[in-house]
């Protein structure tokens, strides 16, 4: 008999009828779907009970079987943690006449946590007896680390840097179809053949080994590192790590701390992000530069590096979703694009090129404001910020000037005309990312809903008109045109037949840029048209663009 076995309950979770009560007292939509969603894992963990319990009493694990079933116990965990933390962030202040009494939808929620406290504590235990076999088995099937090199920020003569791979975060993403940009620096002093060598199979194994090696799993109460941040819940979720809002022992502070993936080229980024962002707190004394504030780095686990941040609220694009994806209202867009601008200007003068600006990577510091019928939308609703202020986040793919080079950058829906035909690029490109963010902001919609690049060009250039000739020829000779796009002799996209038939409608029925912008809003068009300029040459920069009518002007009339 193994000695896990000791701690294993095979006795199927049962609901007591409080699961039933809890779903008949109030129609609050949380709760009902937290409810449905607890029955589904209570009868997946009995499934897993039933087909682990046998090699778990005997200690006969079966290789596969076992790290298939560890894998399911850790998403299940996962899955319940996210079920009670919607629960948690009920609003009892908040409730509609048709969900019932606040009592009901305490009481709901007060029986459902237990239900889920239930299914964690088995879920918790199989863990346990499945952590010693797993590790053994894992520990056989990896092959040998490649060796990672040295990831100093910006250090003179410092090794070629490792690439940062951006992958598509778990959960879905406010901004479908993703794709994320791979390296910020990873062909710094290689050519094209290096491009070529990244791909190479034995890297892509690793990266998907990367990807798949599991999220830091949590439970609430829990301490990090010495003992000095106790985990309250989840805030976020990105490719390297799980963000948890945590209250730090001494100072009673609540923090957000980046708990990164355990594996050696994610702990080694995170370093080099958490030494970018000492350099710029350091530059920063005054707060001037919108970037999140770091507070401080340690290690969890041994495994686990943690970056320690100031605990911001919701994103912008989180935000946008609250308030019913009908867009903000223009005081506040004009206080954003101010805002962000000053952190590129502060960026550009350490010569630093985010390279992923998006709603994502913006958060608010403070969310609360008040629901007002909409200034542009008639019948429908937004909520006004009482305090507007960003931070920007996300400086993993930060690329200092003297490592630009030519590989793609960024989250493809905010990519400008230059990163995507593959030409050489600037700190203007973020310009152009912040631009997006603008007019999503002030429309509510994505301007480039794409997932291929010539869809992204298409639109572009209903967006904002023809892109320059010159740009489309120089892809085409220095031979970095996307895979599926093409140029004629004349320098205008090629729109081949397939294309035209999956995508030509949903190009027409895209707005030109002036007819997005009602005509009292001038002000925000031109500055749009400065942001989106197609050429690099011709785009405002940050500079500029902070000097510009709509940005200096706070008196914005709706
Ligand atoms: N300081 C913070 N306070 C609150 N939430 C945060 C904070 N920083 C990050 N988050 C949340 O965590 C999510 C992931 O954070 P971040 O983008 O830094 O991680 P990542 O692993 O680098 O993600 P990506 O896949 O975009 O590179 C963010 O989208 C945001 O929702």
């Amino acid at each position: 008999m193994n000695g896990t076995s000791k701690s294993f309950n095979a006795a199927p979770l049962e609901d007591d009828g409080a699961l039933d009560l809890a779903l008949m007292v109030t129609e609050h939509p949380a709760v009902k779907s937290s409810g449905a969603a607890m029955l589904e894992s209570m009868r997946h963990v009995n499934d897993l009970i039933q087909r682990c319990g046998p090699w778990v009493t005997s200690g006969d694990f079966p290789a596969e079987r076992t790290i298939e079933a560890n894998k399911e116990v850790l998403t299940a965990l996962t899955k319940v943690q996210n079920d009670m933390q919607k629960l948690d962030d009920i609003d009892l202040d908040a409730l509609k006449p048709a969900w019932g009494d606040r009592d009901s939808v305490r009481m709901a929620r007060k029986s459902l946590i237990g239900c889920a406290q239930e299914i964690m504590k088995r879920l918790e235990s199989l863990k346990a007896c499945l952590a010693s076999p797993v590790s053994k088995f894992s520990s056989m099937r990896s092959s040998p680390r490649q060796e990672t090199t040295f990831y100093g920020w910006g250090l003179e003569g410092a090794d070629p840097v490792e690439p940062k791979e951006k992958e598509k975060p778990p959960g879905g993403d406010e901004e479908p179809p993703k794709e994320r940009s791979r390296s910020p620096r990873d062909d710094v002093g290689r050519g094209a053949a290096g491009e070529h060598q990244a791909d190479s199979s034995e890297n892509s194994e690793e990266r998907k080994h990367n990807r798949d090696t599991p999220h830091f799993h949590w439970t609430r109460g829990q301490k990090l590192g010495t003992g000095n941040y106790i985990v309250r819940k989840q805030v976020g979720e990105g490719s390297f790590g799980r963000v948890l809002a945590c209250l730090e022992e001494t100072s009673k502070q609540m923090v957000a701390v980046k708990v990164v993936k355990g594996v050696a080229r994610y702990k080694e980024h995170a370093h080099a992000e958490a030494e970018l962002l000492r350099e710029i707190r350091r530059c920063d004394p005054g707060r001037q530069s919108y970037c999140v504030k770091l507070l401080g780095e340690f290690t969890h686990d041994l495994n686990h590096c943690c970056l320690v941040f100031e605990l911001l609220d919701k994103s912008l694009s989180d935000f946008m979703r609250e308030t019913g994806d009908e867009g903000l209202m223009l005081r506040d867009i004009r206080t954003i694009a101010s805002q962000i601008l000053q952190c590129l200007h502060f960026l550009n003068a350490m010569n630093l090129t985010h390279t992923d600006i998006k709603c994502r990577n913006a958060m608010l510091k403070d969310s609360r404001g008040e629901r007002v019928p909409h200034p542009r939308k008639p019948g429908r609703e937004t909520k006004k910020l009482h305090r507007c202020e960003v931070r920007v986040i996300d400086f993993g793919g930060a690329v200092l000037k003297k490592e630009r080079h030519s590989k793609r950058v960024g989250t493809r829906q905010y990519r400008s005309p230059e990163v995507v035909l593959g030409l050489a690029w600037d700190e203007k490109t973020d310009v152009w990312s912040l631009g997006c963010i603008l007019l999503t902001l002030y429309t509510g919609e994505r301007p480039f809903p794409v997932n291929n690049s010539l869809h992204h060009l298409a639109l572009m250039e209903r967006l904002i008109g023809e892109l320059p000739r010159e740009m489309l020829r120089s892809a085409a000779a220095g031979g970095s045109l996307p895979e599926d796009v093409s140029v004629d002799s004349q320098g205008c996209l090629r729109l081949n037949r397939k294309f035209i038939d999956e995508a030509q409608e949903v190009i027409n029925m895209a707005k030109p840029l002036q007819q997005r912008v009602l005509p009292q809003h001038g002000a925000l068009l031109a500055l749009l048209e400065g942001l989106l300029a197609p050429s690099p040459s011709r785009r405002l920069g940050a500079e500029e663009a902070l000097k510009d009518h709509f940005v200096a002007n706070e008196s914005v009339s709706e």
